[in-house]
Protein backbone atom coordinates (compact mmCIF):
# COMPACT_ATOMS: atom_id res chain seq x y z
CA UNK A 1 0.00 0.00 0.00
CA UNK A 2 1.45 3.04 -0.98
CA UNK A 3 0.10 6.12 0.94
CA UNK A 4 0.13 4.96 4.74
CA UNK A 5 3.69 4.18 4.92
CA UNK A 6 3.86 2.54 8.30
CA UNK A 7 7.38 1.65 9.61
CA UNK A 8 7.67 -1.16 12.34
CA UNK A 9 10.67 -2.42 14.01
CA UNK A 10 10.34 -5.10 16.35
CA UNK A 11 13.93 -4.65 18.78
CA UNK A 12 14.89 -7.45 20.92
CA UNK A 13 13.30 -5.92 23.66
CA UNK A 14 9.76 -6.92 21.91
CA UNK A 15 8.91 -3.41 21.15
CA UNK A 16 7.31 -2.24 17.52
CA UNK A 17 7.83 1.39 16.56
CA UNK A 18 5.32 2.39 14.21
CA UNK A 19 5.81 5.38 12.52
CA UNK A 20 3.07 7.01 10.51
CA UNK A 21 4.12 8.66 7.22
CA UNK A 22 1.20 9.56 4.93
CA UNK A 23 2.55 13.78 4.38
CA UNK A 24 0.93 16.15 4.26
CA UNK A 25 -0.42 15.97 7.63
CA UNK A 26 -1.09 12.16 8.28
CA UNK A 27 -4.65 12.33 7.39
CA UNK A 28 -6.75 9.18 8.46
CA UNK A 29 -7.86 8.08 4.69
CA UNK A 30 -9.44 4.19 4.23
CA UNK A 31 -6.25 3.90 2.77
CA UNK A 32 -4.46 4.60 5.71
CA UNK A 33 -6.60 2.88 8.41
CA UNK A 34 -6.58 -0.28 7.02
CA UNK A 35 -2.59 -0.43 6.27
CA UNK A 36 -2.47 0.92 9.92
CA UNK A 37 -5.37 -2.05 11.48
CA UNK A 38 -3.48 -5.14 9.65
CA UNK A 39 -0.32 -3.49 10.81
CA UNK A 40 -1.63 -3.56 14.42
CA UNK A 41 -3.30 -7.17 13.46
CA UNK A 42 -0.18 -8.73 12.60
CA UNK A 43 1.94 -7.39 15.75
CA UNK A 44 -0.69 -8.51 17.73
CA UNK A 45 -0.50 -11.78 16.65
CA UNK A 46 3.53 -11.79 16.43
CA UNK A 47 4.42 -13.59 20.30
CA UNK A 48 7.61 -11.49 20.00
CA UNK A 49 6.11 -8.41 20.28
CA UNK A 50 4.66 -7.52 23.81
CA UNK A 51 4.02 -3.70 23.37
CA UNK A 52 3.75 -0.58 20.46
CA UNK A 53 4.88 2.72 20.13
CA UNK A 54 3.27 4.97 17.96
CA UNK A 55 4.51 8.15 16.51
CA UNK A 56 4.57 10.63 13.33
CA UNK A 57 7.68 10.22 11.10
CA UNK A 58 6.25 14.26 9.79
CA UNK A 59 7.95 17.03 11.46
CA UNK A 60 5.28 19.20 13.53
CA UNK A 61 1.80 16.78 13.01
CA UNK A 62 1.12 13.31 14.97
CA UNK A 63 -1.84 13.01 12.54
CA UNK A 64 -4.61 15.60 11.43
CA UNK A 65 -7.40 13.17 12.28
CA UNK A 66 -10.03 11.61 9.76
CA UNK A 67 -9.24 12.62 6.07
CA UNK A 68 -12.21 15.14 5.54
CA UNK A 69 -12.50 14.09 1.79
CA UNK A 70 -13.30 10.86 2.68
CA UNK A 71 -16.63 11.97 4.49
CA UNK A 72 -17.27 14.56 1.36
CA UNK A 73 -19.40 13.86 -1.68
CA UNK A 74 -19.15 10.25 -1.85
CA UNK A 75 -21.60 7.07 -1.99
CA UNK A 76 -23.32 5.50 0.66
CA UNK A 77 -21.15 2.88 0.03
CA UNK A 78 -18.03 4.37 0.29
CA UNK A 79 -19.00 5.94 3.49
CA UNK A 80 -19.65 2.48 4.70
CA UNK A 81 -16.51 0.92 3.90
CA UNK A 82 -14.88 4.00 5.43
CA UNK A 83 -16.86 4.20 8.84
CA UNK A 84 -16.29 0.82 8.92
CA UNK A 85 -12.41 0.72 8.71
CA UNK A 86 -12.66 4.01 11.54
CA UNK A 87 -14.26 1.91 14.06
CA UNK A 88 -11.57 -1.48 13.14
CA UNK A 89 -8.94 0.98 13.94
CA UNK A 90 -10.30 2.06 16.83
CA UNK A 91 -11.53 -1.93 18.45
CA UNK A 92 -8.18 -3.09 16.89
CA UNK A 93 -5.57 -0.45 19.43
CA UNK A 94 -8.49 0.09 22.22
CA UNK A 95 -8.92 -3.60 22.20
CA UNK A 96 -4.99 -4.45 22.31
CA UNK A 97 -3.93 -6.80 24.56
CA UNK A 98 0.10 -4.96 23.75
CA UNK A 99 1.40 -2.04 25.82
CA UNK A 100 0.40 0.77 23.56
CA UNK A 101 2.92 4.27 24.06
CA UNK A 102 1.60 7.16 21.77
CA UNK A 103 4.73 9.67 21.38
CA UNK A 104 2.97 12.59 20.25
CA UNK A 105 5.25 14.79 18.56
CA UNK A 106 2.88 17.29 16.63
CA UNK A 107 -0.73 18.16 16.47
CA UNK A 108 -3.41 15.82 16.85
CA UNK A 109 -6.71 17.15 16.39
CA UNK A 110 -9.87 14.40 16.18
CA UNK A 111 -9.32 11.14 15.08
CA UNK A 112 -5.53 11.95 15.76
CA UNK A 113 -6.17 12.73 19.53
CA UNK A 114 -8.69 8.96 19.46
CA UNK A 115 -5.38 7.60 18.33
CA UNK A 116 -3.57 8.78 21.34
CA UNK A 117 -6.57 8.29 23.77
CA UNK A 118 -6.21 5.11 22.75
CA UNK A 119 -3.50 4.20 24.05
CA UNK A 120 -2.11 3.05 27.39
CA UNK A 121 -0.14 5.63 27.93
CA UNK A 122 0.61 9.33 26.10
CA UNK A 123 3.56 11.47 26.18
CA UNK A 124 4.05 14.47 24.14
CA UNK A 125 6.52 17.08 22.64
CA UNK A 126 5.74 20.15 25.58
CA UNK A 127 5.81 22.73 22.35
CA UNK A 128 2.76 25.02 22.95
CA UNK A 129 2.11 25.35 19.26
CA UNK A 130 1.42 21.58 19.38
CA UNK A 131 -2.48 20.73 20.16
CA UNK A 132 -4.20 17.82 20.99
CA UNK A 133 -8.30 17.22 21.20
CA UNK A 134 -11.72 16.34 19.69
CA UNK A 135 -12.81 19.44 17.71
CA UNK A 136 -15.46 17.83 16.01
CA UNK A 137 -17.91 20.46 16.82
CA UNK A 138 -16.03 22.98 15.38
CA UNK A 139 -16.32 21.33 12.27
CA UNK A 140 -20.07 21.54 12.56
CA UNK A 141 -19.86 17.42 13.47
CA UNK A 142 -20.50 15.56 16.51
CA UNK A 143 -17.95 12.86 17.95
CA UNK A 144 -19.57 9.49 17.85
CA UNK A 145 -20.66 8.08 21.49
CA UNK A 146 -17.57 5.94 21.48
CA UNK A 147 -15.20 8.43 20.88
CA UNK A 148 -16.77 10.16 23.65
CA UNK A 149 -16.45 7.08 26.10
CA UNK A 150 -12.74 6.60 25.08
CA UNK A 151 -12.16 10.69 26.04
CA UNK A 152 -13.86 10.46 29.49
CA UNK A 153 -12.16 7.16 30.13
CA UNK A 154 -9.30 9.04 30.06
CA UNK A 155 -9.80 12.47 31.10
CA UNK A 156 -13.34 12.04 33.41
CA UNK A 157 -17.02 13.35 32.64
CA UNK A 158 -16.40 17.27 33.25
CA UNK A 159 -13.45 17.76 31.06
CA UNK A 160 -14.51 15.95 28.87
CA UNK A 161 -17.97 17.65 28.67
CA UNK A 162 -16.62 20.49 28.32
CA UNK A 163 -13.73 20.06 25.93
CA UNK A 164 -16.38 18.13 23.68
CA UNK A 165 -18.80 20.73 23.72
CA UNK A 166 -16.33 23.46 22.71
CA UNK A 167 -14.69 21.72 20.52
CA UNK A 168 -11.36 22.38 21.99
CA UNK A 169 -7.80 22.07 20.84
CA UNK A 170 -5.52 22.05 23.73
CA UNK A 171 -1.77 23.26 23.82
CA UNK A 172 0.37 20.36 25.41
CA UNK A 173 0.51 22.38 28.36
CA UNK A 174 -2.64 22.36 29.07
CA UNK A 175 -3.49 19.09 27.45
CA UNK A 176 -0.99 17.88 30.27
CA UNK A 177 -3.09 20.12 33.11
CA UNK A 178 -6.24 18.36 31.93
CA UNK A 179 -4.78 14.82 31.75
CA UNK A 180 -5.33 14.46 28.20
CA UNK A 181 -1.71 13.32 28.05
CA UNK A 182 -0.04 12.06 31.05
CA UNK A 183 3.71 13.47 30.37
CA UNK A 184 5.32 16.16 28.33
CA UNK A 185 8.62 16.00 27.52
CA UNK A 186 11.30 18.25 25.05
CA UNK A 187 10.91 16.77 21.69
CA UNK A 188 14.61 15.08 21.27
CA UNK A 189 13.54 13.24 24.39
CA UNK A 190 10.22 11.86 23.09
CA UNK A 191 11.27 8.43 22.12
CA UNK A 192 13.96 7.82 24.62
CA UNK A 193 11.27 8.12 27.37
CA UNK A 194 8.68 6.20 25.24
CA UNK A 195 11.41 3.69 25.85
CA UNK A 196 11.58 4.06 29.23
CA UNK A 197 7.70 3.77 29.78
CA UNK A 198 7.72 1.18 27.99
CA UNK A 199 10.22 -0.99 29.98
CA UNK A 200 8.28 -0.31 33.00
CA UNK A 201 4.56 -1.50 32.15
CA UNK A 202 6.50 -4.48 30.19
CA UNK A 203 8.23 -5.51 33.67
CA UNK A 204 4.63 -6.59 34.90
CA UNK A 205 3.24 -10.29 33.73
CA UNK A 206 1.63 -9.62 30.69
CA UNK A 207 -1.15 -11.83 31.88
CA UNK A 208 -2.11 -9.83 35.28
CA UNK A 209 -1.63 -6.27 33.09
CA UNK A 210 -3.51 -7.71 29.88
CA UNK A 211 -6.58 -8.95 31.99
CA UNK A 212 -6.73 -6.06 34.19
CA UNK A 213 -6.73 -3.28 30.42
CA UNK A 214 -9.52 -5.96 29.51
CA UNK A 215 -11.34 -5.10 32.63
CA UNK A 216 -11.22 -1.17 32.41
CA UNK A 217 -12.15 -1.18 28.48
CA UNK A 218 -14.13 -3.96 27.85
CA UNK A 219 -17.85 -2.42 28.63
CA UNK A 220 -16.80 0.58 26.07
CA UNK A 221 -15.34 -1.83 23.71
CA UNK A 222 -18.51 -3.85 23.85
CA UNK A 223 -21.08 -1.24 23.10
CA UNK A 224 -19.94 -0.45 19.75
CA UNK A 225 -19.50 -3.97 19.15
CA UNK A 226 -23.09 -4.04 19.71
CA UNK A 227 -24.16 -1.11 18.46
CA UNK A 228 -21.43 -1.23 15.65
CA UNK A 229 -24.23 -1.83 11.91
CA UNK A 230 -26.61 1.48 14.32
CA UNK A 231 -23.36 3.34 14.00
CA UNK A 232 -22.56 3.56 10.52
CA UNK A 233 -26.21 3.89 9.66
CA UNK A 234 -26.10 6.69 12.32
CA UNK A 235 -22.91 8.16 10.69
CA UNK A 236 -24.19 7.91 6.95
CA UNK A 237 -27.29 9.65 7.82
CA UNK A 238 -25.58 12.10 9.40
CA UNK A 239 -23.19 12.84 6.57
CA UNK A 240 -25.27 12.17 4.46
CA UNK A 241 -27.09 15.49 5.32
CA UNK A 242 -26.65 18.64 3.06
CA UNK A 243 -26.07 21.19 5.61
CA UNK A 244 -23.23 18.41 6.98
CA UNK A 245 -21.59 18.19 3.97
CA UNK A 246 -21.56 22.20 3.74
CA UNK A 247 -19.95 22.27 7.18
CA UNK A 248 -17.01 19.97 6.04
CA UNK A 249 -16.78 21.85 2.92
CA UNK A 250 -16.61 24.97 4.29
CA UNK A 251 -14.13 23.86 6.93
CA UNK A 252 -11.69 22.84 3.98
CA UNK A 253 -12.18 26.21 2.38
CA UNK A 254 -11.02 27.48 5.39
CA UNK A 255 -8.01 25.24 5.81
CA UNK A 256 -7.04 26.26 2.08
CA UNK A 257 -7.33 29.91 2.51
CA UNK A 258 -5.33 29.92 5.89
CA UNK A 259 -2.43 28.91 3.06
CA UNK A 260 -2.46 31.58 1.30
C1 LIG B 1 -25.62 12.33 16.64
C2 LIG B 1 -24.85 11.17 16.11
C3 LIG B 1 -23.77 11.64 15.22
C4 LIG B 1 -22.97 10.53 14.65
C5 LIG B 1 -21.97 11.17 13.76
C6 LIG B 1 -20.98 10.28 13.34
C7 LIG B 1 -19.83 10.70 12.85
C8 LIG B 1 -19.39 12.06 12.54
C9 LIG B 1 -18.09 12.41 13.17
C10 LIG B 1 -16.92 12.12 12.32
C11 LIG B 1 -15.65 12.30 13.09
C12 LIG B 1 -14.63 12.96 12.62
C13 LIG B 1 -13.35 13.05 13.33
C14 LIG B 1 -12.24 13.73 12.56
O1 LIG B 1 -11.12 13.34 12.69
S1 LIG B 1 -12.63 15.02 11.52
C15 LIG B 1 -11.06 15.72 11.07
C16 LIG B 1 -10.69 16.80 12.01
N1 LIG B 1 -9.39 17.34 11.69
C17 LIG B 1 -9.09 18.61 11.78
O2 LIG B 1 -9.89 19.43 12.16
C18 LIG B 1 -7.69 19.00 11.40
C19 LIG B 1 -7.67 19.91 10.24
N2 LIG B 1 -6.31 20.27 9.88
C20 LIG B 1 -5.59 21.20 10.54
O3 LIG B 1 -5.99 21.79 11.50
C21 LIG B 1 -4.23 21.48 9.99
O4 LIG B 1 -4.17 20.97 8.67
C22 LIG B 1 -3.09 20.85 10.82
C23 LIG B 1 -3.30 19.36 11.05
C24 LIG B 1 -2.94 21.59 12.15
C25 LIG B 1 -1.76 21.04 10.02
O5 LIG B 1 -1.58 22.39 9.69
P1 LIG B 1 -0.51 22.80 8.57
O6 LIG B 1 0.77 22.12 8.82
O7 LIG B 1 -0.54 24.29 8.50
O8 LIG B 1 -1.07 22.13 7.23
P2 LIG B 1 -2.29 22.63 6.31
O9 LIG B 1 -3.43 23.09 7.15
O10 LIG B 1 -1.76 23.59 5.30
O11 LIG B 1 -2.72 21.26 5.61
C26 LIG B 1 -1.96 20.68 4.55
C27 LIG B 1 -2.92 20.04 3.57
O12 LIG B 1 -3.61 18.97 4.24
C28 LIG B 1 -5.03 19.18 4.13
N3 LIG B 1 -5.65 18.63 5.37
C29 LIG B 1 -5.40 18.96 6.62
N4 LIG B 1 -6.12 18.22 7.48
C30 LIG B 1 -6.87 17.38 6.74
C31 LIG B 1 -7.83 16.38 7.06
N5 LIG B 1 -8.17 16.05 8.32
N6 LIG B 1 -8.42 15.72 6.03
C32 LIG B 1 -8.09 16.01 4.74
N7 LIG B 1 -7.18 16.96 4.38
C33 LIG B 1 -6.58 17.64 5.37
C34 LIG B 1 -5.19 20.67 4.02
O13 LIG B 1 -6.41 21.02 3.46
C35 LIG B 1 -4.01 21.01 3.10
O14 LIG B 1 -4.38 20.63 1.78
P3 LIG B 1 -3.85 21.47 0.51
O15 LIG B 1 -2.36 21.37 0.56
O16 LIG B 1 -4.46 20.77 -0.65
O17 LIG B 1 -4.35 22.88 0.69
Amino acid sequence: MAAATLARRIGRSGVAVMKFKSPPVNSLSLEFLTEFSISLEKLENNRACRGVIITSALPKIFSSGLDITEMCGKSIEHYTEFWRAVQEMWLRLYGSNMVTVAAVNGSSPAGGCLIALSCDYRIMAENPKFSIGLNEAQLGIVAPFWFKDTFVNVVGHRIAERSLQLGSLHPAPEAHKLGLVDELVPEEKLMEKAAAVMAQWLALPDHARQLTKTMMRKAVLDRLVAHREEDIKNFISFVSKESIQKSLRMYMEMLKKKKS
